[in-house]
């Protein structure tokens, strides 16, 4: 053994996914309770078995080199990640790139961690919920069973019943009748455990479900394409809360009904064998009912669509109206607001109310099925006992069994099936959202060279917003290593589009960006995060601390750290001047803090990140003199001379840091060039319409 590098099986895994570009929940190990955790080569299966992941496979032989990386065990040292072969005899660890000597007791698991987005394929919401589903297969089965023999059993009052009337009352056999009693009420509790069970095993299931769904569709959501992404976020957040309609139908009792419903041909069979043709009534009254079902959940399809359709704009509505209601009521715009919202209410009720006329119908045609059809068992059964065909006692087991048929099945279906004509369009949603593209898989075809470094190129670069005219057209770009670059124009130029497309969290349309020769879209996203650090215009926090945003997607890191980095940019008064210090709450909607202070908790993050490329928005914008002075400050002194800087600004006064301009106007760049130069051209551009009072830069660009 060269090197020592042996972790615990958590950690072990961390670096697994790592390799593997997977990235797993923050707080995964959490779950797992250290005290179950042997310290031997099958805590590797305790920790899967935990997740609910897939088990390892055994790597029966000597790796080979296209089977890494793999989990290795050393039964002295513990668990290690190998990552590559690095000559006949030794491995290279994932970590810090010590050397592992291969010999025969090393035990290799080859582990598939989940992604949550499962490679990015494009799938229904109805297989997701299959696939979820159907990895619960064992338990389903479980519970199908526990339904075969609580329907069995379920038979045990009729034939009580039967027992009774026929044996019990004509010969007044109290003993039989104990016996009877007895037998019947240990059926019961069968009934009883069996049919408890049965529920508390699909409930569990259910919330094993909704988690990993839930996970998969917030995972989903998040790494929709920013451009491709629908502009309306509340309705968004609507159609994902979908999810809950289908949860709910999912694990509702009505569920049950569904599992009991093949059993109502055995117990039409049961009327048989002890009613005779009082069966009959039952194999007329079901189809008539499922007929019904079928046209109510035909009738009722139309509305339930329209009407979620409708109540996901009333949610948008909604939150835009709480999102932006300074904006509202400073141009007393309430009244707009609310005529809008009241023309979404109207509309759905207008789509929602004929679905609840048509399922009170229903209600009231399957209530009096039922009893038609109890009616028409006993009339029946009254003829067959008048004519001595079964007796009075068969005829009692045939209308409670009757019951069954018709009983609560019958009476929750009007109700199950509107639950499901709303999950269907919910489900409906759920797809719409599913089609819309995703950022780059972070799986393992992604690349994740360990060394970042070149010119960032934009090579005939096109990108347009949905619905909008193509905002940017960049022919050639080439943003050399260690360059500091001003970007200037007029309003909506298209300075912000330029950034947020070199920082790759836009794919443009068409042409390409290579980053240190590489295809940026090919670039693993934490790969490229680390590198290029993007400070939006209006940089939004998040609810939670301080200290949680200017941690979020960094790790942990002491508290030493980020209070150096907050004294860089003079985030450490507004740490120093509360209470609460790096623990101030942030409000939702990131309110708290004021503008300025949001950009500085940007560039503070940005400083612990360190990332080579900074790509930062009118950083100065909310800053004042001060903060201004000492941004310029930071990123004279505190950015080595490596680090490429972009940024955009409207501030003329600033363009003395930088080296290069560049000037854009209408979604293209008009001027790129040393500074003095590009300054030059600018000013003598303001100067043939020195009486305008335009600003120079928006005229020069115009
Ligand atoms: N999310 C969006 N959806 C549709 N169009 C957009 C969106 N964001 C920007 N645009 C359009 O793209 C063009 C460029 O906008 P961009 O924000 O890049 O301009 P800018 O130069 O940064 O402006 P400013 O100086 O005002 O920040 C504008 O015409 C704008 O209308």
């Amino acid at each position: 053994m060269t090197v020592s590098a042996t972790y615990n099986i958590c950690s072990a895994i961390d670096f697994l996914a790592q390799a593997q570009g997977k990235s797993l929940p923050p707080s995964w190990t959490d779950e797992i309770d250290e005290s179950e955790l042997a310290g031997d080569v099958a805590d590797i299966a305790r920790v899967c078995k935990k997740m609910g992941w897939a088990i390892p496979v055994l790597q029966q032989s000597r790796p080979r080199p296209d089977q890494l990386p793999l989990i290795v065990y050393d039964k002295n040292e513990g668990w290690a990640v190998v990552d590559q072969w690095e000559n006949e005899h030794q491995f290279r660890l994932r970590n810090g790139g010590g050397l592992k000597d291969f010999d025969d007791d090393l035990v290799f698991f080859d582990m598939n961690l989940p992604d949550p987005l499962q490679g990015g394929k494009v799938q229904t919401a109805r297989s997701i919920f299959w696939q979820a589903i159907m990895r619960r297969k064992q338990v389903l089965v479980s519970a199908a069973i526990a339904t075969i023999f609580a329907n069995i059993i379920a038979l045990a009052t009729s034939l009580f019943s039967m027992q009774v009337f026929d044996r019990v009352i004509p010969l007044a056999s109290y003993s039989t009748l104990f016996v009877l009693t007895l037998g019947t009420l240990v059926a019961l509790s069968f009934d009883f455990v069996l049919r408890t069970v049965r529920s508390l095993m699909i409930e569990r299931e259910a919330a094993d479900i909704d988690f990993e769904v839930s996970e998969y569709f917030f995972a989903r959501s998040q790494a929709l394409r920013m451009d491709t992404r629908p502009p309306g976020v509340g309705t968004l957040a609507a159609q994902l809360r979908g999810l809950e309609q289908v949860r709910s139908t999912m694990s509702s009792g009505s569920l049950f009904l569904i599992a009991d419903l093949p059993f109502a041909l055995f117990f039409i069979g049961f009327i048989y064998w002890v009613g005779g043709p009082v069966a009959f009534v039952p194999i007329i009254s079901l189809p008539i009912a499922l007929i019904f079902a079928l046209i109510l959940a035909r009738l009722i399809r139309n509305g339930t669509d329209r009407a979620q359709v409708s109540g996901n704009r009333k949610n948008g509505l909604l939150v835009e109206s709480l999102d932006a209601v300074e904006t509202i009521k400073a141009s007393r715009g309430g009244w707009f607001m609310l005529a809008r919202w009241n023309r979404l209410v109207r509309d759905v009720h207008h789509y929602e109310d004929p679905v609840k006329r048509t399922s009170a119908v229903a209600q009231s045609v399957f209530s009096i099925l039922q009893q038609v059809s109890y009616i028409a068992i006993i009339a029946v059964g009254a003829i067959q006992v008048g004519e001595g065909h079964i007796t009075s006692g068969a005829l009692l087991a045939c209308s409670i069994i009757g019951g069954r048929v018709n009983g609560p099945l019958i009476a929750q279906l009007p109700n199950l099936i509107v639950q499901w004509g709303y999950a269907k369009s919910s489900l409906a949603a759920l797809d719409s959202i599913l089609k819309l593209p995703i950022e780059r898989s972070s799986g393992d075809n992604s690349l994740r060279p360990d060394v970042l470094k070149g010119p960032l190129i934009a090579d005939g670069v096109r990108f347009g917003y949905p619905g909008a005219r193509e905002s940017l057209e960049v022919p050639g770009l080439v943003i050399k290593d260690g360059q500091r670059i001003a970007i200037v124009g007029g309003i909506g130029s298209g300075k912000t589009t330029l950034l947020r497309v070199l920082s790759g969290l836009y794919s443009p349309q068409s042409g390409a960006l290579k980053l240190g020769g590489l295809d940026m879209a090919q670039i693993a996203d934490d790969v490229l995060r680390k590198h290029i650090g993007y400070l939006p215009q209006d940089y939004r926090l998040v609810n939670g601390t301080l200290r949680d945003n200017l941690l979020m997607g960094i790790g942990s890191t002491d508290d030493e750290a980020i209070l150096s980095a907050a004294s860089k940019t003079g985030l450490d008064q507004t740490i120093s001047a509360h209470p609460m210090g790096l623990d101030l709450p942030i409000q939702e909607g990131g309110r708290g803090l004021s503008g300025g202070q949001r950009t500085l908790v940007g560039l503070t993050r940005l400083m612990l990140i360190n990332p080579h490329m900074w790509i930062l928005d009118e950083p100065t914008s909310n800053l004042d003199a001060n903060s201004e002075a000492q941004f310029m400050d930071l990123i004279g002194r505190e950015l080595s001379s490596d680090r490429t800087l972009v940024v955009v600004t409207h501030k003329l006064q600033l363009l003395n840091h930088f080296q290069r301009v560049i000037v854009m106007a209408r979604g293209k760049i008009v001027a790129d060039g040393p500074r003095d130069e590009v300054l030059r051209r600018l000013q003598a551009n303001a100067a043939n319409v020195a009486s305008s009072t335009v600003h120079p830069l928006s005229r020069a660009t115009s």
